[in-house]
């Protein structure tokens, strides 16, 4: 099979989908694998890593979607990109169709089989291909909310971790997994007074046996929600319902109850954001305020950290890419349901039921599409 590797188009996106190490492995495997000239250099892979790796450079994305089987990448097709695909080929990447009608419309057009990596599963109810960005924007952010809390950003002026006789700041964090663990873990790290709040009782078990008073859990019904909401400096959402438009679970009413210059962090603006207030910014300009709270709602942010955030994606990736480059994308979804989990649209239908109810429109399942 031919695997092709474009240069990401979007604002401020230096990830790549396929690392040298990962082309050689493909090569290894009998796969012809082209990169785009420059694809790897935001994340500090040159031509000749490639190259050495037994990749073929090509000059531009047209060629590269012109000759290629199967598209790797790291975001969403931009519109420019969405044009360049055809029917028959296949498109492997992250996706976030639920907020996103006019990517569907286009997806669905082209006639591309679309695995998105983030509707992807795994046997013990996680999401494989998402977590290692999850934990990366989760890590990151405490962090960039510390930067929004700073005066000069718009932030009421709280250091995270307060000073002796001066206490901390309060962080409320909205979704327990994998991008609210790593976001309370860095949070309490900085010296903050963390609480996460999620609806999984059993979720919150693990959370209270694993970090004990780390950080606090509390259940997230509206009644505590908008409670720890209130009270906080910093509030962090990352809630996920897999393939679905993010739950709203914070009003534009209730930031009149937060203190000004609190900062709300959305890391689940790319299924739509949890905020009603959110909207998706990007690393080039990335807060605004409404009614007085910092917003920061940008939905690529590993690719801050292009270097660290292209070798975890790429370490999750590799095996995916090669089962559907060794068997084709219909025998490696029906050989692994895992996989075909991550099947959202297929010869201009929609294979994914949250990203059809989101969207209004039908969808049959990924076993119809096998079939
Ligand atoms: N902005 C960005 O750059 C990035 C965004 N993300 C996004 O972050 C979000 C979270 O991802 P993960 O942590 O990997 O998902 P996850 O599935 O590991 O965790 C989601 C958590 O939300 C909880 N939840 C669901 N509905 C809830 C509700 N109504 N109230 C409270 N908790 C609720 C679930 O019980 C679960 O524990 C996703 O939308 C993901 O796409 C992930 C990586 C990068
Ligand atoms: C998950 C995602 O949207 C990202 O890594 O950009
Ligand atoms: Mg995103």
């Amino acid at each position: 099979m031919q695997i092709g590797c474009p240069t990401e188009v979007k604002p401020q996106e230096f990830r790549v989908g396929i690392t040298p190490n990962a082309a050689q492995e493909a090569v290894a495997h009998g796969h012809k694998v082209l990169i785009q000239s420059g694809a790897g250099l935001g994340a500090g892979f040159s031509d000749a890593d490639y190259t050495a790796a037994g990749a073929q450079i090509i000059e531009t994305a047209r060629e590269v979607f012109a000759e290629a089987d199967m598209i790797v990448k790291v975001k969403e097709p931009q519109a420019a990109e969405r044009a360049m695909l055809r029917e028959g080929q296949v498109l492997f990447t992250y996706l976030h169709l639920a907020p996103d009608p006019e990517q569907t419309a286009d997806l669905l057009k082209s006639g591309a089989t679309c695995i998105a990596y983030e509707t992807v599963t795994d046997a013990r109810g996680g999401l494989p291909l998402l977590a290692p960005m999850s934990e990366v924007a989760g890590r990151l952010a405490p962090q960039v909310g510390a930067w929004a809390l700073q005066k000069a950003n718009g932030g009421r002026g709280v250091l995270m971790g307060g000073v002796p006789g001066v206490g901390p700041a309060r962080v409320a964090v909205i979704g327990g997994g994998v991008v609210g663990t790593h976001a309370a873990r860095i949070a309490a790290g900085m010296g903050a007074e963390v609480t996460v709040l999620d609806r999984s009782l059993p979720r919150m078990r693990y959370l209270d046996d694993t970090f004990g008073s780390v950080f606090r859990t509390r259940y997230a019904s509206a009644g505590n929600t908008a409670e720890l909401v209130a009270e906080a400096d910093m509030v962090i959402g990352a809630v996920l319902i897999p393939g679905a438009a993010a739950p709203k679970l914070v009003s534009r009413a209730q930031l009149s109850t937060m203190k000004p210059g609190a900062v709300i962090v959305d890391v689940a603006i790319d299924q739509g954001g949890c905020f009603e207030t959110s909207k998706a910014t990007t690393h080039q300009d990335p807060i605004y305020e409404v009614d007085g709270i910092v917003h920061y709602c940008v939905a690529n942010m590993p690719g801050a950290v292009a270097r660290t955030s292209t070798l975890a994606l790429g370490n999750a990736t590799l095996p995916f890419m090669l089962e559907l480059a060794d068997k084709g994308w219909r025998q490696a979804c029906r050989a692994d349901a895992h996989l075909a989990r991550g099947l959202n649209v297929h010869a201009g239908q929609l294979t994914n039921a949250p990203v059809g109810e989101a969207l209004g429109l039908p969808a049959i399942t990924p076993e119809a599409a096998l079939a």
